[in-house]
């Protein structure tokens, strides 16, 4: 069963030449995406996907939910081309993404107006950089990246695919956060620092050396607090 076509709450596509979008994901992270796209506009968004499906009469931001993820393949054949990841969790946005991928959509990345980033640096698709955040001369943030509210990002670091990079995080230069990593609010990684893949940074951790992937730090100096997060 076609379950978009049956799906009398999806919104009819009204903008001519303007291409449309699906985004994946209810939570929190839902409405930050949603407020920056609908700032933007460059697409039209057309509706919400998410893990469970639609409760009757469900909508995000103004925005119905449509159906499921798993319902993805559906949407080429209906005129939308790209996808926005609305996904907090890096293991299932990275899931997720690939799973756009052999949909054929495409997963523009999403920078709010108020965010600076430098012509020099580089925004992976599928990433998100949050109202205020700041991306510096030379920096590459990977595929699926979220750089939350008001975080910067010095010169020349490297933020790989699938991090979460919290509210109020300061990353200063040459840094290298591993894929997967999560960065917890106001966390701090000093310069020429590199965080595993994998590891949590504790809010308000200030990481002045290497950490190693799949550990959990907090604390100032950051410290392991636990080992083997895989
Ligand atoms: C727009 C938005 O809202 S974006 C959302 C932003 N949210 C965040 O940034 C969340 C930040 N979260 C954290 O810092 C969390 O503590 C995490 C994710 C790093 C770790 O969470 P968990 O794995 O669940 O760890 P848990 O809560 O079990 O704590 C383990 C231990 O570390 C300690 N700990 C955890 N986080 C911290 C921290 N930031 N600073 C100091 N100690 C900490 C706990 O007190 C606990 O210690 P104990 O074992 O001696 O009692």
């Amino acid at each position: 069963m076609d379950v978009f076509h049956n799906c009398e709450t999806m919104k009819s596509g009204s903008l001519a030449n303007v291409e449309k979008a699906i985004v994946l994901g209810t939570g929190g992270h839902a409405r930050a995406l949603i407020a920056t796209a609908n700032l933007i506009g460059r697409y039209e968004l057309m509706g919400i996907l998410d893990r469970t499906g639609p409760t009757p009469g469900e909508t995000i931001m103004g925005l119905p939910v449509i159906g499921l993820w798993n319902d993805l393949w559906q949407l080429r054949g209906m005129g939308i081309t790209s996808a926005y990841l609305a996904l907090g969790n890096n293991a299932t946005r990275r899931e997720m993404f690939q799973r756009c991928e052999e949909s054929g959509l495409k997963l523009p990345a999403l920078v709010h107006p108020s965010a600076f980033v430098d012509p020099t640096a580089h925004i992976g698709d599928g990433a998100l950089v949050c109202g205020g955040a700041f991306i510096g001369p030379e920096v590459e943030i990977g595929k699926g990246v979220i750089v939350n509210t008001g975080s910067s990002v010095d010169h020349e670091s490297i933020i790989e695919d699938f991090v979460t990079v919290s509210p109020g995080v300061v990353i200063a230069g040459r840094v290298v956060i591993g894929q997967n990593a999560f960065l917890g609010i106001g966390a701090c990684i000093s310069d020429n620092v590199s965080i595993g893949s994998g590891a949590r940074v504790g809010a308000g951790a200030i990481a002045l050396k290497d950490i190693p992937e799949n550990v959990l730090v907090v604390g100032v100096p950051a410290c392991i607090k636990s080992t083997d997060l895989s």
